[in-house]
């Protein structure tokens, strides 16, 4: 089997589409799998580091309207499409598959152009514009949530599968004890896990200053705050300004970007987080309840919907972003550790949205397209 897999720009479409080539790697005898990214992606950081081969193409993003600019785009892009038609004769993929990101246009239209079978995945409740522009050329969609099926409604239904979004397997593997010992999180305390998405987010940073102050040294909870790599100084400065001392009080840990995430997931018992789609799976296949606070300017609000699709089962609760607050996320917080059994049916419904089987899924579907 030989497969081409493209996806890039953010976390939220890198780790779907590793995942999935690794599942497919276990499942197919004789694998070759090229990974074609973009070199100012973090695909070019993290693909590398997982251990495959990795191309580049030269693409930029398109305005999500019909616009004079995305035809220029088109134009100054033109390399990229004829480097990826290249790409794709050159390694004679069996399949070629997309996660989304603006890089997987020139890939998967240059498999369809070349009638080599295709697929994507869609994460978000609302795609993305590439993947929406794809889904007339592909074989296949893959959708994470069944919310999505209405944005594809013009493809016939038996192209569209609900698979749930592909988690990494870690992050089921992982064990709570694993997880504290490996982040020096104690026993004896809640942890709280904080993350603003693969890039952070500023406003939960900023939140958060005030909540470090106020659990600083709290004997029931310690806080594991991961900043997002451009933030991390500052917000290390900013707690020392604020007279936080990290260090001796032991309940409040903050870094930049977590590469074991998973043993973070599995020993948290809460979770603020941003809505990013496969947080929000890796969240639910763990049934950790959640305080969601969806970016507000990502592409037609589409956290925002990820996150309501969490809140309508009682999975999470949502914050906006405009009323983000340290005292309301003091508040929430100290209302679910004073009620455990809100919070236990929080984790409940979370794990009931869970799709862990996902990849697998996903992988099989992609194996099923290979031309005999
Ligand atoms: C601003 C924006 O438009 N973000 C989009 C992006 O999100 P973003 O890249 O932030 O995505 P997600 O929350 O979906 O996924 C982040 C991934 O990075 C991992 N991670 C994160 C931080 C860290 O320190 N270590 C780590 O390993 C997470 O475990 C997860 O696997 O893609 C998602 C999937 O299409 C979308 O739903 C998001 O809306």
């Amino acid at each position: 089997m030989r497969m081409i897999i493209s996806g890039g720009g953010t976390g939220g479409h890198i780790y779907p589409a590793i995942t999935i080539a690794r599942e497919i790697a276990k499942l197919a005898e004789h694998c070759e799998i090229l990974f074609v990214g973009t070199k100012q992606g973090l695909e070019a950081d993290i693909i590398p580091k997982e251990g495959f081969d990795f191309t580049t193409i030269e693409v930029r993003g398109l305005e999500r309207k019909l616009s004079w600019k995305n035809v220029q785009t088109l134009f100054n892009t033109a390399g990229g499409v004829w480097k990826s038609i290249r790409i794709v004769k050159a390694f004679k993929p069996d399949v070629v598959i997309g996660t989304g990101g603006y890089v997987c246009g020139p890939v998967l239209l240059s498999a369809s152009l070349l009638k080599i079978p295709s697929m994507i995945q869609e994460q978000n409740v609302i795609p993305g514009i590439t993947n929406k522009i794809l889904a007339r050329f592909v074989d296949k969609i893959a959708i994470g949530y069944q919310e999505a099926r209405g944005y594809f409604t013009e493809y016939k239904p038996e192209q569209i599968i609900f698979t749930g979004n592909p988690i990494r397997p870690e992050v089921m593997s992982a064990t709570r004890e694993e997880g504290q010992a490996a982040l020096g999180l104690s026993p004896a305390r809640l942890t709280l896990l904080v993350v603003g998405g693969s890039r952070g987010a500023r406003s939960i940073n900023n939140a958060m200053l005030g909540v470090h102050k106020h659990f600083s040294g709290n004997r029931r909870i310690q806080i594991l705050h991961v900043t997002g790599q451009n933030e991390y100084n500052s917000i290390v400065g900013n707690n020392k300004q604020a007279g936080i001392d990290i260090s001796s009080d032991g309940n409040i840990i903050i870094k930049p970007y977590l590469y074991n995430m998973p043993l973070a997931l599995a020993a948290a018992d809460l979770a603020i987080f941003r809505a990013g789609a496969v947080g929000l799976a890796e969240l639910t296949a763990r049934g950790i309840p959640a305080i969601l606070v969806p970016y507000p300017y990502a592409a037609e609000n589409h956290q925002e919907f990820n996150a309501q699709a969490l809140a309508k089962q009682g999975a999470a609760c949502v914050i906006a972003d405009k009323e983000l607050s340290s005292a309301i996320l003091i508040d929430t917080i100290e209302r679910l550790l004073d009620n455990p059994e809100a919070l236990a049916d929080m984790a409940k419904k979370s794990k009931e949205l869970g799709r862990p089987q996902a990849a697998e899924t996903i992988a099989r579907l992609a194996l099923s397209l290979k031309k005999p």
